[in-house]
């Protein structure tokens, strides 16, 4: 993913100041997000009447097939919903940390600020170790714990559209044989006592997955908690939370790092806690 720079382009300045009213080429997009090659670029709403034309300069002079509007992220499956500017294919490859992502940029999120976890995922995972990831989309986490870290995957996906690609991906980056997807509701998962790390890559409503996280982990393992939590909870939020449904569950938590990963909305970040817990 290529973060655009924070001028517009010479080149798309030059074709479009000859097309467009002299204030309105001020407002063009400064900054834009390449996966693969589909753009996603912020558009100002005077720029509706020149929209194609624009998204079709952009596609030019940057060398993309696509040009998407950014929209919104959400529901359960964390779907996108973007406008198709130019072009009408949005299925790409895009490579990040050696890794091939394959999938449908106009409907699978794939977020730029959360590179960093995807780096240090590939990381922290350790040879032959157990890793459950219970949200695992496209493989964003589980792909570079497996390439990277040689850990042995099991990669949770509910969403049939987003899992026929987490299988392709498995397949484009060679780690079946480290590697198991399944197309379920990580809540009828059925492994317990398993996993050396679980990976909770979800936001807003993670903490209802905690016992299903705690059942799937080993004694000792380490959880990667995410979730959102608005700004005056925090330090204490998330952990709190999930150290008091860890005692319900006779499951006692250790916080070992926290990270915040990124601004969610306004006054509320996504934030990932490492976690280790003890299950005696
Ligand atoms: C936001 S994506 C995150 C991908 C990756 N974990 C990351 O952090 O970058 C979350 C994924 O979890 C899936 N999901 C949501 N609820 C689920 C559930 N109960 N069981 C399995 N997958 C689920 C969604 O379909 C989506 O693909």
């Amino acid at each position: 993913m290529k973060r655009g720079t924070q001028v517009i382009k010479p080149r798309i300045r030059e074709i479009l100041s000859r097309e467009l009213p002299p204030e309105l080429v001020n407002l063009l997009p400064k900054h834009w997000v390449r996966i693969g090659d589909v753009l996603i670029i912020p558009l100002r709403k005077e720029l509706e009447p020149y929209k194609h034309r624009i998204a079709e300069v952009y596609a030019k002079v940057l060398g993309v097939k696509t040009v998407l509007r950014k929209g919104r992220i959400s529901g359960e499956f964390r779907e996108t919903n973007y406008e198709l500017l130019y072009g009408s294919d949005t299925v790409t490859v895009h490579v990040e940390n050696g890794i091939k992502y394959k999938l449908d940029v106009a409907r699978i999120m794939f977020s730029p600020a959360n590179v960093k976890e995807r780096v240090r995922m590939a990381k922290v995972a350790r040879p032959g170790e157990t890793v459950v990831d219970m949200f695992a989309g496209i493989g964003h986490l589980s792909l570079p714990m497996a390439v990277h870290g040689g850990a042995k995957v099991i990669a949770i996906e509910k969403s049939p559209y987003t899992f026929k690609f987490l299988v392709e991906n498995i397949e484009l980056n060679g780690v079946w044989d480290r590697m198991t997807a399944y197309n379920i509701d990580n809540r009828d998962f059925p492994g317990e006592n398993i996993a050396d790390r679980v990976l909770m890559g979800y936001v807003v409503r993670t903490h209802e997955f905690i016992p299903k996280a705690l059942s799937i982990a080993k004694d000792g393992a380490v959880i990667h908690y995410h979730n959102t939590v608005p700004e005056r909870l925090m330090p204490e939020e998330p952990f709190k939370t999930f150290k008091e449904t860890a005692r319900e569950y006779g499951v006692e938590a250790e916080k070992l790092n926290e990270l915040v990963i990124k601004r969610y909305a306004p006054g509320v970040w996504h934030v990932v806690v490492d976690i280790r817990v003890f299950k005696r």
